[in-house]
């Protein structure tokens, strides 16, 4: 069985009277900044100016520019959008990246697919949440944590395993657990999840569910309900207790969907794909794809994106949740 490291083997003292630069204030700079504070941490920003730059103003924070705060901290934790992370690496923090400083990250990409080579005389990890930055806030906000990953790729101190737990420790990860694993795995794995399964997989699943109702004449507020609603319903049983949990819940008549219908959706060829998607990943095919897209401006990324604002289920499902008063929608 894997270790899992919380609270009392993930101390915070090693970071007690250090300075935390969070660069970037987005979906994961906001929460792991105000986690960590929250945690009774040191933190501040680096940012360009901006939106962000006043968001993190309003919520207290001093900030800086990425290079200042670079020069004031102890401990970076690069939190932009990772096709940027090279520039603004070279550009603005490389110059003032000093002796036993830590390099930090929450994605491996840059340091895995040798985008960002750093000096030899600085810690080098990551820690990543296992989940989307807004809920790495609430739950923390709740009493929780979101489970999270480390992997150490240089101990130029000595101690960079003792501060990644603490830094995993201020986020709120370790109050349900940490564990270690090497940049490259976390890299790979996290690429293929969101590309093939959680984000790529489940968009196109219920796309393709919602399309096959409506063109079969049903209404389509009935499809986004049955298709895309009803889905988080399920996938929060699974969550709570594995897909038995889900087949606790569910029909027997679901339940036979789940065993013998599922593999006619998902087929020999899905699973064929899959592993074409991680070959890519593993051998830098995906990383060249994505750095190049970047660098013509995102042509297709753009062009795919106001296609897909314009789905239908996209209209249905804003006018339905309009009218859940309930739903949280920041
Ligand atoms: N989103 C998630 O839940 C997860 C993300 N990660 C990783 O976390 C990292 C951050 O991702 P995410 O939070 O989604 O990013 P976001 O796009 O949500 O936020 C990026 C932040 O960086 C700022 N920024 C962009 N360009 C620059 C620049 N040139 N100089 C200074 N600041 C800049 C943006 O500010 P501005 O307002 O000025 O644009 C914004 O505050 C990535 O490595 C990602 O892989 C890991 C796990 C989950
Ligand atoms: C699933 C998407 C993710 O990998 C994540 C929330 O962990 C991301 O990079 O946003």
């Amino acid at each position: 069985m894997v270790k899992m490291y919380y609270e009392n083997e993930a101390k915070l003292d090693i970071l007690k009277g250090k300075t935390i630069a969070v660069i970037g204030y987005g979906s994961q700079g906001h929460s792991q900044a105000q986690n960590l504070r929250d945690s009774g941490l040191k933190v501040i920003i680096g940012l360009r100016q901006g939106k962000s730059w006043e968001v993190a103003e309003a919520d207290g924070f001093e900030v800086y520019s990425v290079g200042e705060a670079t020069q004031k901290a102890d401990f970076i934790q690069i939190l932009l959008p990772d096709e940027r992370q090279g520039k603004v690496y070279a550009e603005e923090i490389a110059p003032y990246l000093t002796e036993g400083k830590t390099l930090s990250f929450s994605h491996g990409f840059n340091i895995h697919f040798g985008q960002i080579v750093a000096p030899k005389n600085v810690d080098v990890m990551l820690v990543a949440p296992k989940g989307p930055g807004h809920l790495v806030r609430r739950v923390y906000v709740e009493g929780g944590g979101v489970p999270g990953l480390f992997a150490i790729q240089q101990d130029a101190t000595g101690n960079a395993r003792e501060i990644a737990l603490a830094y995993a420790n201020g986020i709120g990860a370790a109050r349900s657990g940490v564990l270690e694993t090497s940049f490259r795995e976390e890299t790979e794995t996290d690429l293929f999840g969101e590309q093939a399964v959680l984000c790529g997989g489940a968009s196109e699943l219920v796309k393709a569910g919602f399309e096959t109702l409506v063109e079969a004449g049903y209404q389509p507020e009935i499809a986004y309900f049955e298709c895309l609603h009803e889905l988080k319903l399920i996938v929060d049983l699974m969550y709570e207790g594995g897909l038995s949990r889900m087949r606790y819940s569910i029909s027997d008549t679901a339940q036979y969907g789940d065993f013998m219908i599922g593999r006619r959706i998902i087929t020999d060829e899905t699973r064929k794909e899959m592993k074409k998607v991680l070959k890519e990943i593993q051998d830098g095919e995906f990383a060249r794809n994505w750095i190049l897209e970047n660098q013509a401006n995102r042509p297709v990324f753009n062009a795919i994106a106001r296609q897909e604002e314009e789905h239908q289920i996209e209209k249905v499902g804003a006018e339905l949740r309009g009218m859940m008063s309930w739903l949280n929608k920041k």
